[in-house]
């Protein structure tokens, strides 16, 4: 699969556009400030009196409502939470676009489970950083980025391509090398992804060991440093080498105890758990599932949330990070 750098993207089908970011939360402000302070022309589009109004002034940005900053651009990048982007878009976004226009994505979630169905002339592209936006700025700001992805699902202008690739060198992913996909493979394994390993799988794994070494009566502190703080540094190293030279960077204790246990913990059905994780994002159950929880206004996901906060990992691992200055941004 070809990996895509600066040296195949230029700016040139953006030097007379106006991009749209609409939402300046995770991904918006970290898209928006980096797309800006690489020459491009961004405006932002947000509720007034929110949070984010004040923080994009703050930062400098030129600041309009939705529906102005829509009427404004050429290219609207949708950066708002997934559940609600189908309800802005259909009540101030659709109005104002385009022959011509580009309505733009970071993840395809809207367009591939037809939330979202943009009318003739308009192309429809993504940008999606693989990464948390706090990781996207950061690393731009440092003068490198984060990989990513593209995708072009219309392109009614023959120029969707270009200005995708373009967006993502403005946001500093072609530093890192950006990879062309569709918007069915970007959400189908995002969405897999984030379930049943990145955020589901991984923080149920650290639960699990945290709560085996303080049931054992091993202090809180010392099963936080084991189970949570110190998996941040051996992902950084598959991250930076990959697993065959994590596992030289660890002891030949470490090594050997991991090989022989591992499939102990990740077992053949737990295998088959993500499968089945993955065939429900396939067949739309999952996205109905999340479509009926918004519906009724987050019940589940609120209690969850109060849940996840009282963990002890959570108030021990809080304490611990201020007392060792992990707290960095
Ligand atoms: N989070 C991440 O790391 C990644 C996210 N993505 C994708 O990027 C997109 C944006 O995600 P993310 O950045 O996490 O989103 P956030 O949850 O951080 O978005 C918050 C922003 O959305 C605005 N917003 C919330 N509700 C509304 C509303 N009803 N009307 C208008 N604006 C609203 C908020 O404005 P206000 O301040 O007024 O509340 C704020 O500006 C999604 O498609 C996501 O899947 C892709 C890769 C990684
Ligand atoms: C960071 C990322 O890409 C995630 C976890 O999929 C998301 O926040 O949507």
């Amino acid at each position: 699969m070809q990996v895509l750098y600066d040296a195949e993207a230029n700016y040139d089908k953006l030097k007379n556009k106006t991009i749209a970011v609409i939402g300046y939360g995770s991904q918006g402000r970290a898209q928006s400030l980096n797309m800006k302070e690489s020459g491009l022309n961004v405006i932002m589009g947000l509720r007034e009196g929110g949070a984010s109004w004040e923080a994009a002034k703050e930062d400098g940005h030129e600041v309009y409502t939705i529906e102005e900053a829509a009427k404004m651009a050429d290219i609207i990048h949708v950066l708002i939470p997934d559940e609600i982007q189908g309800d802005v878009y259909n009540k101030q976004i659709k109005q104002y676009l385009e022959e011509g226009n580009t309505l733009s994505f970071s993840h395809g979630y809207n367009i591939h489970f037809k939330y979202i169905v943009p009318p003739k002339g308009v192309n429809v592209t993504m940008v999606a950083p693989k990464s948390p936006g706090k990781m996207v700025r950061k690393t731009y700001e440092e003068g490198f980025g984060v990989p990513g992805l593209i995708c072009i699902e219309k392109d009614e202008t023959g120029e969707a391509y270009d200005v995708a690739l373009g967006m993502a060198k403005g946001i500093g992913l072609t530093r890192a090398g950006v990879i062309q996909t569709t918007f069915r493979e970007e959400t189908e394994t995002d969405l897999f992804g984030e379930q049943a390993v990145l955020c589901g799988g991984v923080t149920e794994l650290i639960k699990a060991g945290f709560e085996t070494l303080v049931e054992a009566g091993y202090a809180p502190e010392m099963a936080y440093f084991e189970t949570c703080h110190e998996l941040k540094l051996i992902v950084d190293l598959i991250y930076q080498k990959g697993f065959k030279n994590m596992w030289n960077d660890v002891s030949n204790t470490a090594e050997y105890g991991g090989l022989t246990r591992r499939e102990r913990v990740v077992t053949k059905e737990s295998k088959e758990a993500m499968k089945e994780i993955l065939k429900e994002i396939q067949d739309g159950r999952f996205t109905k599932e999340f479509a009926l929880e918004n519906q009724a206004g987050k019940p589940h996901l609120n209690s969850m949330r109060r849940l996840e906060g009282e963990l002890l990992i959570e108030t021990v691992g809080a304490d611990l990070r201020k007392k060792c200055g992990l707290e960095k941004e």
